[in-house]
């Protein structure tokens, strides 16, 4: 049998070599990591005694070339608990590979984080949505991955999970439960709702045909992104 040699850029090693070498610059042990999207930067100075990383700095991360995606690593505590921040993500649409575009979450998960949040600005197709409403991710459509693009493509290295991962459960329920429980109690659910989320390659906004097609699908918004 041919096995092409098209192997992964991020390999166990090289994402470990990451993972232990920011284990080694911070004593943070973070079990949550969030992911800003565009312009939700900000995010990350609600944290306390932040130490920061710029990604260019880190062995082994790419770096951002998007207006809006300040690039760097932020640690620190929210309410007392260790979290990590990315301020700015990488997209495919910046030529980097879909390794390279997820090579943050495998890092994050070998060093022990357990829970993570993304977030991403994306354009709305649901007609009750409005610009600057929130959008609780409770499922997805991976476009790119129906025409062969799925970072889980190629040799499957067990360490980081199976081969054929469920995908029924993605999004935690708990968790967008206890997220539309807070925004009802502060009074935010006329602009908080749930929905499908799409992801396309970009960095085309979609054409008014498209955009109808991908809300026939069932999606309610749609995005470059959340492969992290
Ligand atoms: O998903 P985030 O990173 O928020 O960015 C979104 O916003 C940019 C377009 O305005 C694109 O990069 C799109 O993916
Ligand atoms: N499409 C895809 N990505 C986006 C959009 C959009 O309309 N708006 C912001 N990010």
């Amino acid at each position: 049998m041919h096995i092409s040699d098209n192997s992964c850029c991020c390999s166990f090693d090289e994402c470990k070599r990451t993972s232990d070498w920011l284990l080694s610059q911070t004593r943070y042990r973070p079990k949550i990591a969030v992911v800003c999207g565009s312009g939700l930067g900000l995010l990350a100075e609600y944290l306390t005694s932040k130490q920061a990383f710029r990604y260019e700095d880190i062995p082994n991360f790419p770096v951002c070339t998007v207006s809006g995606h300040e690039g760097r690593l932020v640690f620190g505590k929210l309410n007392d608990k260790s979290c990590v921040f990315m301020q700015g993500r990488f997209h495919l649409y910046e030529g980097y590979s879909l390794c390279k575009v997820t090579f943050p979450v495998r890092v994050f998960k070998l060093m022990g984080v357990e829970t993570i949040i993304v977030t991403n600005a994306s354009g709305g197709l649901c007609q009750d949505f409005k610009v600057g409403d929130i959008m609780i991710i409770k499922d997805h459509i991976n476009l790119p991955g129906f025409a062969g693009q799925h970072p889980l493509c190629g040799p499957n290295d067990e360490r980081f999970g199976v081969r054929f991962p469920t995908m029924s459960d993605a999004y935690s329920e708990d968790l967008r439960k206890l997220a539309l429980d807070i925004s009802s109690e502060l009074g935010y659910s006329s602009f908080v709702h749930e929905g499908v989320y799409c992801m396309v390659c970009g960095p085309n906004f979609e054409t008014v045909a498209e955009a109808r097609l991908l809300h026939k699908l069932g999606s309610d918004t749609v995005d470059y992104t959340d492969w992290t």
